[in-house]
C-alpha cells in the first residue's frame, strides 16, 4: 500500500532524513519511533505529499506522493492541528467535505457517525473554545472526511490527558480493524507496542531498525532468565525464602542448576523476560546504530 525507497530530505545544507526505505502493507499499522529530531515528522510529511523529498520515491496506493489521486486516498493528521477557531466542528468538517467533493448527504452522515464514534460533545461550540482533547478529535474526524484508505498520523495522542489518550489510541486501533492502513509516530512506546504490526526506529534521520516487535527483540534485544533456587548459588540474591539469579543464556541456567545440585538444592522456577520496546529503542538510540 505504501512504498518508500531511498528517501532523503535536506533543509538547506542539513540532512533531516537519509536513505529511508520501507513498505507498509494494506491493513497494517506501522509505527515510527525515534528521539526528538530523528526525522519522523519530516518522513510523515513526505509520505503525505506535503513535503517534496530531496531524493527518493514514495508511492501510496499505487500513486506518487502529492498527486491528486493519492490525496483522495489519504488522511493526514499533523502533530499540531491548527483549526479555524471561529468555526464549530460541524461547519469546519463540512468545509473540508466540500474541499474533497464529498456529497452533502454522505458528508452529513459521515461527520455525525465519526463524531459519535469519537464521543465528541458540544458540537456547536466554537473550536477556539474547545479543550485540546476535543480539538484533537475534530482533527481526527477531519482526517477521515474523505473516507481514506491510508491514514498518516503524527503523534495522534500528543499533549492529551491519559483518558483521552487511551480513547484516541483505541480509536486508531479500531480504524485499523476496519481495514485502514495506518502509519503513525509516537513518543509513548507502550502505544506503539500495543497497536503496531511493525515498527521503524529512526535516529538522526535514518531508519536504524524495522520489523515486528518480536523480530526487533530477537535481533536487537535480550532475553533474561530469572532462575529461582532453593539454595544460595554464586551471584544469587535471597527473595521470599528462595534465591534468584539472573542470566542471559541457557548455558547460564544449566550452570545455576549444577551449582544448586552441588549444594543439595534445586531449581524451582525459571522465568523469561524479553527486552521491552523501550529497552530495544534506548539501546539502538544510544549506540547510534545504522542499517
Ligand atoms: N523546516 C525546517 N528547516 C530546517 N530544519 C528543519 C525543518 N524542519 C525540521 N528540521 C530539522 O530536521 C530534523 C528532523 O525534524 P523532525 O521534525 O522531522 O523530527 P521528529 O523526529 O519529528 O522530532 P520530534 O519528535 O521532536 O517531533 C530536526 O533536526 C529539525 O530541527
Amino acid at each position: 500500500m505504501i512504498e518508500v525507497r531511498d528517501l532523503r530530505k535536506e533543509y538547506g545544507g542539513f540532512t533531516a532524513v537519509e536513505g529511508s526505505t520501507f513498505s507498509v502493507d494494506t491493513g497494517e499499522v506501522y509505527g515510527i519511533i525515534g528521539p526528538n529530531g530523528a526525522g519522523k515528522t519530516t518522513t510523515l510529511k513526505m509520505l503525505a505529499g506535503l513535503l517534496e523529498p530531496t531524493a527518493g520515491d514514495v508511492s501510496v496506493a499505487g500513486h506518487d506522493a502529492g498527486t491528486t489521486e493519492m490525496r483522495r486516498k489519504l488522511g493526514f493528521l499533523p502533530e499540531e492541528s491548527p483549526l479555524y477557531e471561529e468555526m464549530t466542528p460541524l461547519s469546519y468538517l463540512h468545509f473540508f467535505a466540500d474541499l474533497y467533493d464529498v456529497a452533502d448527504g454522505v458528508a452529513d452522515r459521515r461527520i455525525h457517525d465519526t463524531l459519535d464514534e469519537l464521543d465528541l460533545e458540544h458540537r456547536d461550540r466554537q473550536l477556539g473554545d474547545m479543550s485540546k482533547g476535543m480539538k484533537r478529535k475534530v482533527a481526527i474526524a477531519r482526517s477521515l472526511i474523505n473516507d481514506p484508505d491510508v491514514l498518516i498520523y503524527d503523534e495522534p495522542a500528543s499533549g492529551l490527558d491519559p483518558l483521552t489518550t487511551n480513547y484516541v489510541i483505541d480509536f486508531t486501533s479500531d480504524l485499523a480493524e476496519q481495514g485502514k492502513t495506518i502509519v503513525f509516530s509516537a513518543h509513548n512506546l507502550y502505544h506503539v507496542e500495543s497497536i503496531c504490526d511493525r515498527i521503524a526506529i529512526m535516529n538522526e534521520g535514518r531508519v536504524v531498525a524495522q520489523g515486528a516487535l518480536e523480530d526487533l527483540r530477537a535481533e536487537h534485544g535480550e532475553t533474561e532468565y530469572h532462575v529461582f533456587t532453593t539454595v544460595e548459588v554464586p551471584g544469587s540474591v535471597q527473595e521470599n525464602g528462595r534465591y534468584r539469579s539472573v542470566v542471559d543464556s541457557m548455558e547460564g541456567v544449566e550452570r545455576i542448576r549444577a551449582d544448586a545440585q552441588a549444594a543439595d538444592g534445586s531449581v524451582v522456577d525459571i522465568r523469561t523476560e524479553e527486552s521491552s520496546l523501550e529497552e530495544v529503542f534506548l539501546d539502538l538510540a544510544e549506540s547510534g546504530a545504522t542499517t
